[in-house]
């Protein structure tokens, strides 16, 4: 699928956006002929809204994983919390994206926040003094409250998030998605595209084969949409007990042939690194404390910093 081509469109489809989109001979008998032929043309003006709104955001990182509950929402907070703790003299911003199952309020322990409006847009909750979030969850009622959206209006949700969030001046917009290849980031993926600066994606898998099935498809994807890839993240690769810190392997795949590193090097993108499964990183974002503060010597705590140290060198050179 082309950006302005639909996946089902027939060989000679104009584009979505052309001015022929719904009239050319071509439609006749096309499932989209209808919502072409009445859909607005030319390209998306939330493209120019968020470029704008964006100037001032050196980088932008859209953590992304092929299927649910793999850790990335977890990976996001850690990256984001680890970033800052790093780099105390540069900004950073947390966008959580993911309309249906908002979990960054509760990961950084801002549950029930409320974000204001001001003239100049949203202004997103700060968790430290050079670290700011931005999620739906700040926007529902209780954290019982579902979102069920169709495409269209998570769409003009996402580019109400990228367009008018008040984020001042960032080095790093990190951008927490919903699993999967869905709407949201298509839309996503259209107005990052269109924006100055460096941006790029991070992938979490854990070491499962059905993960690393879907994450293979999640690459493609990238691929096709010319996203670029700064790596793939390896979750919960091994078990580090609570008492004695010992790590040991859970899935069979980390030492086998099949393992993400494999995969990597067969599709040609970088490993960035394992994070070990901890239980008191699960308590910690139960809780909204902050892992990195509570168990510095974690090991998970020290791979994150290396995972850090590599996306930093991608930007620095791109
Ligand atoms: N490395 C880890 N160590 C311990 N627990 C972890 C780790 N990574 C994730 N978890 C736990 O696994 C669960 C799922 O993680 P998380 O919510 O981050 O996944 P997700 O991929 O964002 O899910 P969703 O698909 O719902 O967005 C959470 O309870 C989280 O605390």
């Amino acid at each position: 699928m082309t950006q302005d081509k639909p996946e089902n469109a027939p060989e000679h489809c104009p584009g979505t956006e052309s001015d022929q989109a719904g009239k050319a001979s071509a439609c006749a008998g096309c499932p989209n002929q209808t919502i072409c032929a009445s859909g607005p043309k030319g390209p998306d003006p939330g493209i120019a809204l968020v470029k704008q709104r964006l100037c001032d955001v050196k980088n932008k990182l859209m953590v992304l994983s092929g299927k649910g509950g793999v850790g990335k929402s977890t990976t996001t907070s850690l990256l984001a919390r680890m970033f800052a703790h790093m780099n105390q003299e540069q900004n950073f911003g947390v966008l959580d994206i993911d309309i249906c199952g908002p979990s960054q309020p509760r990961v950084f322990g801002v549950l029930g926040e409320q974000v204001h409006q001001s003239g100049s847009g949203w202004s997103p909750v700060f968790i430290e003094d050079n670290l700011s979030l931005m999620s739906i969850g700040f926007l529902l009622g209780s954290p019982d409250d579902a979102v069920i959206w169709r495409g269209p209006k998570k769409n003009g949700m996402i580019r109400q998030f990228l367009s008018e969030v008040d984020w001042g001046q960032l080095d790093y917009l990190v951008i927490d998605t919903p699993p999967g290849t869905s709407d949201e980031h298509l839309s996503a993926t259209t107005y990052l595209a269109g924006t100055d600066g460096s941006w790029g994606t991070v992938l979490v898998t854990t070491p499962q084969e059905v993960s690393l099935l879907d994450v293979r498809k999640q690459i493609t994807f990238c691929k096709k949409m010319k996203v670029p890839i700064v790596g793939i993240i390896e979750n919960m690769s091994t078990f580090v007990c609570p008492k004695c810190t010992v790590e040991s392997i859970i899935f069979p795949n980390s030492t086998s042939a099949n393992s993400t590193e494999e995969m990597c090097t067969e599709m040609n993108v970088k490993f960035l690194g394992k994070l070990p499964l901890d239980p008191r990183l699960a308590r910690c974002c139960d809780e909204g404390k902050d892992f990195l503060t509570e168990f510095k010597t974690s090991p998970t705590v020290i791979a994150i910093k290396n995972i850090i140290l590599e996306i930093q060198k991608h930007f620095e050179c791109n």
